[in-house]
């Protein structure tokens, strides 16, 4: 499997200058921030609801659309995948607890 996260960046990336009849991806970003954030909440919530069903064709068909759905948001407010993993890598110098506990106590 070679298609990674940051191949689905791009792809938005190169969408978002398509005329919005013709991309999803343009349609959504034309509506601005507000919209692109409500269809990533309608999304997460259709994945909550499939992984507490269990079904596994449903978990990864919206898991994708969340991916998906999370990289235009993030795309409508000028974030990128970098930044966030950025933030990630900075957070693997501690466990989640320790990280947790020093927020509990600090
Ligand atoms: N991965 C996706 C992807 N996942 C989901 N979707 C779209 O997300 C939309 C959401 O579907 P829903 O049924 O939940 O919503 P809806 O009822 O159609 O919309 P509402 O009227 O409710 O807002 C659908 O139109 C899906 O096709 C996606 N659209 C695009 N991509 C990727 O983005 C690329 C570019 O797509 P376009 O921008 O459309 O060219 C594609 O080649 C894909 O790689």
């Amino acid at each position: 499997m070679t298609f990674s996260l940051a191949d689905l960046e791009a792809r938005v990336a190169e969408r978002a200058e398509a005329p919005p009849e013709q991309s999803w991806t343009a349609r959504l970003l034309a509506g601005g921030p507000p919209r692109a954030a409500k269809k990533f909440g309608e999304e997460a919530v259709e994945l909550v609801i499939a992984l507490a069903e269990g079904e596994r064709p449903p978990i990864v068909a919206e898991a994708a659309d969340v991916l998906y759905h999370l990289l235009v948001a993030l795309r409508s407010r000028g974030v990128g995948l970098d930044d966030v993993m950025l933030e990630l890598e900075r957070r693997t110098a501690q466990s989640g607890l320790a990280e947790k506990a020093s927020r509990n106590h600090g």
